[in-house]
């Protein structure tokens, strides 16, 4: 057996060892001839997977070490009799960690309280439903936005976009589908924006094509949005500087490089390429983890409590070191721009999820406040 992997899966060498030939490669160094004469196929989101890379290959098993699928033409795969996993929920925690460290550092910095404030949570989710916890145990009133849901469920709790017009936050996480009922190509645009609150925050972590980058470098302009955090761009890995320069915080779509995240999308699909080829390896992620780095943290007595727990946050997860990583790509030439952004996903450093600190001492009166923050592991 003959497989093709990405580079940039970690531990995929050692997980993979024994199983055959392999072929290890950046996604964007791949290049359709690589496609020709294997028969498995481990990806990233990364590099698209259709017609141009398969025709005439024997593949017989394809994946994405990813949740998002739409770098790769699912129904060509399928009219292909191939085989396609991707790795469902691997990263939910860790893009909930991220929304939950942008809102503190957010309210932090601009100097507001989140108790009261509302959010609207478009796509709920395995992301949305642990942002909506999260936000919730912040004080923050939350609306759940997931029409398929809802007509799956006929669950209340999914409720009609306009009811969410008025929140003061709003955060995609639905998948980019560019066409049909549940259209979300383009969702935030000129149209959207004009309903909106004034002065809403706009967090998008799902795709970046799900706003119209003009759409929201206007919002930004004219006051609609107060504020936009941003980690997908439209057309990545080129991104729209003006967007870079008006975002409040800008990262280059690491919301889910958690490593935690990577290893379980890892496990999801080296598991799933034996379980097609009948083959009995199966890894655990158990055996890839790296122990907990931070053991404990205390919850400061003195500030806000957004400020408090920001600190807190940055004790594990700094956003704002990826925002200033990414910053840097507007000192430099145009043609330079893509592959810095390349390269700072590719050597992203290692990242926890919050849940692996053992001990976190809060005072009393805000124990609920660090619980959501610090949610015990899944
Ligand atoms: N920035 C990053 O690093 C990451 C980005 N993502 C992106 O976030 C998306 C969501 O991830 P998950 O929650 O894990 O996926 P999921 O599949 O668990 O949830 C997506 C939800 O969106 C809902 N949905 C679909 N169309 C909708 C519409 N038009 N309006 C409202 N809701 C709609 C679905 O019914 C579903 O419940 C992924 O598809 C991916 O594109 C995911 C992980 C990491
Ligand atoms: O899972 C998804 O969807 C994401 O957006 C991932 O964070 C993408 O990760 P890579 O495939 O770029 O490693």
């Amino acid at each position: 057996m003959k497989i093709l992997a990405d580079k940039h899966i970690p531990f995929i060498e050692k997980a993979i060892e024994g199983l055959g030939e392999t072929v290890i490669k950046h996604g964007s160094d791949m290049s359709p001839s690589d496609f020709k004469d294997i028969d498995a196929y481990l990806g990233r989101s990364v590099r698209k997977l259709g017609a141009e890379e398969l025709t005439g290959s024997r593949v017989q098993f394809t994946s994405t070490a990813s949740v998002g699928t739409d770098h790769a033409d699912t129904d060509y795969l399928e009219s292909q009799g191939i085989a396609f996993a991707s790795a469902a929920g691997c990263n939910a925690v860790s893009v909930a960690d991220y929304v939950t460290a942008a809102i503190l550092n957010l309210a932090c910095r601009r100097g507001f309280s989140l108790k009261g404030k509302s959010i609207g949570i478009i796509g709920a989710g395995n992301v949305g439903s642990r942002a909506a916890k999260r936000c919730e145990g912040l004080g923050m009133d939350v609306v759940l936005n997931d029409p398929p849901l809802k007509r799956t469920t006929g669950e209340e709790k999914y409720r009609p976009i306009h009811e969410m017009l008025g929140c003061d936050f709003i955060s995609f996480h639905t998948p980019l589908i560019r066409s049909g009922i549940d259209k979300t190509l383009h969702y935030f645009n000129a149209d959207f924006a004009s309903k909106i609150r004034p002065g809403a925050v706009l967090i998008n972590t799902s795709r970046g094509a799900v706003a119209d980058t003009q759409a929201v470098i206007k919002a930004l302009d004219s006051g609609r949005l107060s504020d936009a955090v941003i980690d997908v761009w439209e057309g990545e890995p080129k991104i729209s500087a003006p967007l870079l320069e008006k975002a409040f915080i800008a990262t280059p779509h690491i919301a889910g490089h958690a490593i935690e995240a990577k290893i379980r999308a890892m496990r999801m699909v080296v598991n799933a390429m034996c379980e097609h080829f009948q083959i009995p390896k199966r890894v655990d992620e158990k055996d890839f983890l790296p122990p907990p780095e931070v053991e404990k943290i205390e919850i400061g007595k003195s500030g806000s409590v957004e400020c408090r727990l920001n600190e807190a946050v940055k004790n594990i997860y700094n956003i704002e070191k990826d925002d200033s990583s990414l910053r840097k790509i507007l000192s430099m030439q145009h043609p330079q721009r893509p592959d810095f952004f390349d390269s700072l996903r590719k050597n992203y450093p290692v990242r926890r999820e919050l849940s692996t600190v053992k001990q976190v001492v809060c005072p009393k009166e805000i124990e609920p406040l660090c619980k959501a923050v610090f949610p015990p592991a899944e």
